[in-house]
């Protein structure tokens, strides 16, 4: 008999030239923390610390490695020739913006590398990946290529996973990943439902959408990847974001909503249809047993829930059953989340514990806990027939540590992302990380 399905967190590893470069307009952090020093040693370091303790406590932990940058196939696709230095000469002093947009270390938040569904709600029962196109945002348009080959050499055994192309890369399409898909079940290993949360549609100009941002997700990006990943009708459900939630900062679905297990931890003001979803999602959940733990405005308004993330925590199940919500340290510093997350202990909800995670590196750029993973529910058997070496056991957290500490900067200028002496130890670095991981030539530069 092969072990239960668990679910598996795949956190980003932050990339060297992780910087603020003020790249998502609609991302409150993105915006305000423009051309800060960023420190990617510091980085790296807190997210790394953040999976240990996860692993430590017997969740499975795995990690994607970063990707190359400044990605300089990208330069010379539009057009950049000559050396690796000419090129990051000349991309400098013509068009500074876009030096910074193919330099941001964005692969870290694996949130939005993909959409994964597992065997258990699939037609062929197998987990199926498809990247996300991120088309939204240049920066992030240029990281589904790489995602989808570390995932198919993490997920090789076709037995077991089918990999799918990134959705077409334009705006009707526009998909970003399991920011905005929340999987809700009794047992992870049993049929779940599928919660797929848009922003707006592609095709339906006259449907509802937000007016000030831009919305990322689009219903008929969703509706492929349902069809794609062979869900049933029947244990699938879709729901539009709150446009006002858009326009106020809430540029993913997580940065509002999270959900594990049967349980559903949301703003009131997340959904454009709440009765609706709630309607849906009950008719949906094979067992009947969703539980909702529903904060109104007037406990956190929403201007308190984008700054502190506290909606973008990662929601676990531990092995008595009950669920930790592992917060960002901005919610310590918030007064209205301070307070109501006091008064959910208090309470006899499903979220039995609360923890905090230092991640402010990443935070600055809208990145919280939840951003920093990408689940992915596994039987014994597909964690089996997974690649080996790419869950965190304690060598390969200090190993991973070591190399960290051997290959980042603890200061990164917009300046400093000109340097060629930059490229070269990001690429020494990543050639390493590879290595390490036993991933094979997954980056351009190794062919
Ligand atoms: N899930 C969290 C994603 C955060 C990400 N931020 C950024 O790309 C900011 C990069 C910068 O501004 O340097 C985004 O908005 O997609």
């Amino acid at each position: 008999m092969s072990q239960p399905a668990q679910e598996a967190n795949f956190d980003g590893i932050v990339g060297p030239t992780h910087n603020y470069a003020g790249l998502s307009s609609g991302n409150v952090a993105s915006q305000s923390n423009r051309n800060a020093v960023s420190n990617p040693r510091e980085a790296a370091l807190q997210g790394l610390a953040k999976m240990k303790r996860l692993a430590d406590r017997g969740f499975l932990q795995g990690v994607l490695p970063p990707h190359e940058r400044p990605h300089l196939p990208t330069l010379r696709h539009l057009g950049f020739s000559g050396s690796d230095a000419d090129v990051l000469r000349q991309v400098s002093q013509q068009q500074p913006s876009l030096l910074a947009a193919v330099s941001s270390a964005s692969a870290m938040w694996t949130a939005n590398a993909a959409t994964v569904s597992p065997s258990a709600d699939t037609r062929d029962h197998r987990v199926h990946f498809t990247p996300a196109n991120l088309n939204d945002k240049f920066h992030r348009s240029i990281e589904h290529d790489v995602t989808g080959r570390a995932l198919k050499a993490i997920f090789t055994d076709e037995a077991y996973f089918a990999h799918h192309h990134s959705l077409p890369p334009v705006s009707a399409f526009g998909d970003e990943g399991a920011a905005n898909h929340t999987r809700l079940c009794s047992q992870y290993g049993e049929p779940g439902v599928e919660l797929f949360v848009y922003g707006r549609s592609g095709f339906d100009a006259s449907a509802p959408k937000p007016s000030r941002y831009n919305a990322r997700q689009t219903l008929e990006a969703s509706q492929a990847i349902a069809r794609m990943h062979g869900l049933h009708d029947g244990r699938t459900v879709f729901a539009q974001q709150n446009p006002a939630a858009i326009d106020a900062g809430v540029f993913h679905n997580d940065v509002i909503a999270v959900g594990n297990g049967n349980a559903l931890f949301y703003h009131e003001q997340a959904f454009l249809d709440e009765p609706r979803l709630l309607d849906d999602l009950n008719a949906a959940m094979p067992n009947g047993d969703l539980r909702t733990v529903r904060v109104p405005a007037s406990d956190v308004p929403m201007g308190d829930a984008v700054s502190s993330y506290l909606f973008n925590s990662q929601l676990l199940t531990g092995p008595d059953g009950g669920m930790t919500l592992l917060v960002p340290g901005e919610c310590q510093e918030t007064a209205s989340v301070k307070a109501y997350l006091d008064r959910l202990m208090a309470s006899d909800g499903p979220i039995t514990s609360v923890e905090v995670a230092d991640l402010r590196q990443s935070m600055r750029n809208g990145g919280g806990p939840a951003c920093l993973r990408l689940r992915v529910v596994l039987t014994g058997d597909e964690i089996a027939a997974m690649h080996d070496g790419i869950l965190l056991t304690d060598s390969l957290y200090k190993r991973l540590v070591t190399w960290v500490e051997g290959h980042y900067r603890d200061e990164i200028t917009p300046d400093d992302l000109a340097d060629p002496m930059l490229l070269e130890e990001s690429r020494h670095a990543l050639d390493e990380l590879t290595g390490i991981l036993g991933l094979g030539s997954i980056y351009e530069f190794q062919w």
